[in-house]
This record gives C-alpha cells, structure tokens and sequence, in this order.
C-alpha cells in the first residue's frame, strides 16, 4: 500500500476499504499534499479489483476544517508578488482547475464513494462531501460553505453540485450566509442521508451499508453511477440514449445471468471483481 503525507488507507472484510482524511492536528484541512495525493489514492483504489467501495472519514475530532488557511495565504501571495498580473492571472486559475480535478476525482472513480462525517465539514470538506456518492453524519457534524466568509467564491465543486442535492434556493441561501447548520438540517435538506447518535455507532452501520454495497453486482453499481452522474449534466434525451447504449453494452454480462441463477436457487449471488 501506498504510503500518503495527509491520508492514510484501511481495509476492512467484504472489499470495502477506508480513506481517511489524516491531519488532526489542523482538522483535517485540505494542504496541497492532499491535491497531489487524493487523487493518486483514489486512483489506486479504483484500479485494485479487491476495492469494491470506498469510505471516506476524518481522522480525530472533525471530518475536514476546509483549506489549509496556511495554503490559502502562500497561494495571494504568490500571485501578488508576480510583476505580470495576466501571467498571474492565469497561474492562478490553473492552479484552481488542478485543485477543482482533485475533488472531482471523486466522481471519476468507478467504484462508490460513501463520505462518513463527524465533527466539523466547513468550506473544502463541503466541496468533498458534495463529490461522494453517499453522505452519512453523526448527530453532533457541523456545516458550512464558509468561503463568502474568507472573501472568496467557493470554487471546487460546492457551487456547481450543492444544488442538485438540497436544491438551487438551498444551496444559494446556505453559500450566501456561510452560516453553520446541524446534521439535523443537513438531513432534512437531503445532504446526508442518515444521522447517528455517535461516531461509533455511524462507523458500524456504514461498514455494514458499504459491505452490503459492495456484495452487489459491481457492473451495476459502477454504471449506475456513472449513469446517474452523466445524467446530471445531459438533457434527459441524451441521458436516456446514454444509458441505452450503456445497458446494450453492460447488460450482457455473467453478472446478469448469476444475478437471475441466485434468485431461483434461492441463494446470494456472487460476482467477479472490477
Ligand atoms: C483557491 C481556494 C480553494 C479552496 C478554498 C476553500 C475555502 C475553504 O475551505 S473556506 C473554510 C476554511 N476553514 C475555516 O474557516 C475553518 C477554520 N477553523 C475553525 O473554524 C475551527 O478550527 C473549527 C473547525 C470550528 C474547530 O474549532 P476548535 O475545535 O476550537 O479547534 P481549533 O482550536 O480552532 O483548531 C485546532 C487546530 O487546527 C487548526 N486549524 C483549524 N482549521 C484550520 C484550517 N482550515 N487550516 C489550517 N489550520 C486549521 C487551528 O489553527 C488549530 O491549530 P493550533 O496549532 O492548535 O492553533
């Protein structure tokens, strides 16, 4: 296994493997370590046919305190101190577009992402959290889009994928007051899915919702993701064709004919690896 400066990976029984945010000492804030590194891991586990799905956690007493405040300031500086504002300029923005592949590597992962949060999810843990699959929380999480709050616009994913969860006024209200809110309201809003009464209790139930993930079909559940993630972005036309010529290419496989075989003989199915 790999060897991370700002992560650190586990595996637990039934191919689900851990990635865990591992920075206590600063919460968890995102340091350009984590850029380079995210990204590497996630691509790692994608391509290790034991992984079948991914957890992702915090190490400590919070999930993610955002950006690295350290790494935000050497980034205005650096800029700042060029004599070019236009070659500035557009360093600035491809250092923002590597940032943003970072998060989005989420999404690029064929297999499922499930965030496990607890404590604090401020600011870059938002635009994390809004890339996974699957969001659970314990009942103490804290939220919120706090960039407007360090004077910037939030750029790495929250904006754009935020309101095709808790939906455009939501979000716009939530990213315009940076105001922090509760699991409880997260839940509501449709942002985390379940709520649990302590860290302990949320670790148990999510190995056992990925385990059971991860006993499915693994061709269904890598295109279903990516169907309903193309989806997202297609007008439904498009996306009704993709997911046909998806089908006509996945539907064909020794998972279907297994999956229709358990059921008659009255027994789990079992699939081949990723
Ligand atoms: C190009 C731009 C791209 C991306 C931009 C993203 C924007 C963001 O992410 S905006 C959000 C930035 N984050 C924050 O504003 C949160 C700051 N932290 C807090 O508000 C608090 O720490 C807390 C999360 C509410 C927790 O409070 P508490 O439990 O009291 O802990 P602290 O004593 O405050 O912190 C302990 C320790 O961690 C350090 N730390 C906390 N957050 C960060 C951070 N974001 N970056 C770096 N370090 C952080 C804090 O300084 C403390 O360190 P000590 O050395 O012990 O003082």
């Amino acid at each position: 296994m790999e060897e991370y400066k700002s992560l650190k990976i586990t595996s637990d029984s039934g191919g689900v493997y851990n990635l865990i945010l591992n920075r206590p000492a600063t919460l968890n804030a995102l340091s350009p370590d984590f850029f380079v590194e995210f990204p590497k891991a996630l691509s790692h586990l994608d391509e290790n046919p034991n992984v079948s799905v991914i957890v992702l956690s915090g190490k400590g007493d919070h999930f993610c305190a955002g950006i690295d405040i350290n790494s935000l300031k050497t980034i205005s500086s650096s800029t700042a101190a060029s004599d070019d504002r236009g070659r500035a300029a557009e360093r600035l923005r491809r250092h923002v577009l590597f940032m943003q592949e970072a998060i989005t590597s989420v999404e690029k992962c064929r297999k499922p992402v499930i965030a496990s949060i607890h404590g604090a999810c401020i600011g870059g843990g938002i635009d994390l959290i809004t890339a996974c699959d699957i969001r659970f929380s314990t009942d103490s999480a804290f939220f919120s889009v706090k960039e407007v709050d360090l004077a910037i616009v939030a750029d790495l994913g929250t904006l754009q994928r935020l309101p095709f969860i808790v939906g455009y006024a939501n979000a716009m209200e939530l990213a315009l007051t940076a105001r922090r809110f509760s699991a409880s309201e997260a839940k509501h809003l449709g942002l985390v899915s379940k709520v649990f009464a302590s860290k302990s209790a949320m670790d148990q139930a999510v190995l056992a919702f990925a385990q059971g993930l991860a006993a499915k079909s693994p061709l269904a559940v890598t295109g279903t993701k990516a169907v309903l993630l193309k989806s997202r972005d297609m007008t439904l036309e498009r996306a009704l064709d993709y997911v046909a010529t998806w089908n006509s290419g996945a539907v064909i496989s020794d998972d279907l004919n297994e999956a229709i075989l358990a059921h008659s003989q009255k027994r789990k199915p079992v699939f081949a690896k990723l």
